[in-house]
C-alpha cells in the first residue's frame, strides 16, 4: 500500500538524522509510529523532560527529511516529553528550568474563541458554525477551526467537500463558506483514524492548522474543541493567546456536570470564560406554538450563575436546526430571520457586548 511504502522511506529517511548523545532517529526508542494519510505525515519524537530544545535541530532535520521522501504530504513531526501539563509550569520553575514556550499571537488573527463542552452531542459544533455566522453577520471578519480529532463535523456543516489546497510554501489555503474562512483537522484524517493519532501528534496538527494557514485578516478565529477536557484543549490553552471560551451544554444535569470540568479547566489555565450556552433548551411545537421545556429548564443558567460566569441565552431544539445541519446549510445563513437564526444571533450581540474588544477597531 502507498502509506505504507511512505512510511517506510521516511523512518529510512530518518536514519540519517543525527540524535543529542549519538546515534539515529530511526533507531531512537522514543520514535511514535510514522502516520501517513492521503495528505499528511505526522510522527512524533517523546524526549525526557527538559530535552526539548536539544532535540530542535533534529527536529528540523526530520521534517526536511520526510518531505524529500513525503511526495507533497504535509509534514508534522512534535517533539513532546511526558511531563504531566497542569504541573508541568510549576515543576520546571521549581527545578530552575524553562516551562513551556510563552503563548504566541497567531499573525493576522485578532482573536481566537474556543467552544468547547463537557460531553459530545450536546451541539458544540452546530453553535460554533452559527456563532461564527452571527458574528460574520455582525460585520466582524470570522473563520472557523475544527478541532474537533474524534468527531470532526465543520465540513459537513458548511457543506465543504474536499482537502484544502497547499500553497507551495507548504501553506494552507482555507476553504471558504458562507463568508467564513474554514479549516477542519478532519481533512488531515482519512475515516476511523482518530484513533491512532496520539496526543502529540494530534497536538502538532492543530499547531500546523493555527500556525500555518493563510487566514488573511480576521477579528475571531471560532475553535471548535473537542468535547471534554484533552491534549487538543491544554495545547490550543498553552500555546496561543485566547479572548474566551464558550462552553456549550444541554439542560440535563449530566452535561452540566460534565460541562463543570471543562470549566474547571479553563480556570486553572486562566483563559476567560465568555460564558454559557444551553443548547436544545426547549422546544416549541410547531403548530400550537406552546413551548415545552422537555429536559427540564435553566439548569444552565443557575450553574452559570453559580459558577460566576455569563449565561449567554438557549438555543431551542429545531427540527429546522437539524435538518440545516445536516444539509450544509446553516440556520443563521439560510434563514436568518427565523427563531433559530435569532437565538445565535442574540448570543452573538451578548458575546460583543460583554467582549467588546472583538470588533474590528475603526480606522
Ligand atoms: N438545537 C438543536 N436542535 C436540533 N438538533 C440539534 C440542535 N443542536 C444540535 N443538534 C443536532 O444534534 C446533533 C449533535 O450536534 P453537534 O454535532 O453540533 O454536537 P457536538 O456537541 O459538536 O457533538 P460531537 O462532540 O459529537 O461533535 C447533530 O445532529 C445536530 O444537528
Amino acid at each position: 500500500m502507498a502509506d505504507t511504502r511512505i512510511a517506510e522511506a521516511v523512518r529510512a529517511a530518518l536514519a540519517g538524522v543525527e540524535i543529542p548523545g549519538g546515534g539515529d532517529l530511526a533507531s531512537y526508542g522514543g520514535l511514535s509510529d510514522i502516520i501517513v494519510t492521503q495528505s499528511a505525515v505526522a510522527l512524533a519524537i517523546s524526549v525526557a523532560p527538559g530535552m526539548e530544545a536539544a532535540f530542535g535541530p533534529a527536529r528540523e532535520a526530520a521534517q526536511r527529511a520526510a518531505e524529500a521522501v513525503g511526495e507533497g504530504r504535509k509534514v508534522m513531526v512534535s517533539v513532546t516529553s511526558d511531563r504531566a501539563p497542569a504541573t508541568a509550569t510549576g515543576q520546571a520553575a521549581a527545578q530552575g528550568r524553562p516551562g513551556p514556550a510563552p503563548r504566541q499571537p497567531v499573525p493576522g488573527i485578532r482573536n481566537i474563541v474556543a467552544v468547547g463542552s463537557g460531553k459530545g452531542g450536546v451541539g458544540k459544533s452546530t453553535t460554533a458554525v452559527n456563532l461564527a455566522l452571527a458574528l460574520a453577520a455582525e460585520g466582524l471578519r470570522v473563520g472557523i477551526l475544527d478541532a474537533d480529532l474524534y468527531g470532526p463535523s465543520i465540513p459537513k456543516l458548511l457543506g465543504i467537500e474536499g482537502k484544502p489546497a497547499v500553497r507551495e510554501d507548504g501553506i494552507f489555503s482555507p476553504h471558504e463558506a458562507y463568508g467564513l474562512k474554514a479549516m477542519s483537522i478532519g481533512s488531515m484524517l482519512t475515516p476511523g483514524q482518530a484513533v491512532v493519532w496520539r496526543g502529540p501528534m494530534a497536538t502538532s496538527a492543530l499547531r500546523q492548522l493555527l500556525r500555518e494557514t493563510d487566514w488573511g485578516t480576521l477579528d475571531v478565529l471560532i475553535v471548535d474543541l473537542p468535547p471534554g477536557t484533552g491534549d487538543i484543549q491544554i495545547s490550543l490553552f498553552q500555546q496561543a493567546e485566547l479572548a474566551g471560551a464558550v462552553i456549550v451544554s444541554t439542560p440535563q444535569d449530566l452535561a452540566l456536570i460534565d460541562a463543570q470540568k471543562a470549566i474547571d479547566m479553563i480556570h486553572r489555565m486562566n483563559i476567560p470564560l465568555l460564558g454559557l450556552v444551553e443548547n436544545m433548551s426547549y422546544f416549541v411545537a410547531p403548530d400550537t406554538g406552546k413551548r415545552y421545556d422537555i429536559f427540564g429548564h435553566g439548569g444552565a443558567q443557575a450553574a452559570a450563575e453559580r459558577i460566576g460566569m455569563p449565561f449567554l441565552g438557549e438555543v431551542p431544539l429545531h427540527m429546522a436546526i437539524r435538518e440545516t445541519s445536516d444539509a450544509g446549510k446553516p440556520v443563521v445563513s439560510t434563514d436568518p430571520e427565523g427563531a433559530e437564526a435569532k437565538a445565535f444571533r442574540a448570543i452573538a450581540r451578548e458575546i460583543l457586548a460583554n467582549t467588546p474588544g472583538l470588533r474590528p477597531t475603526a480606522g
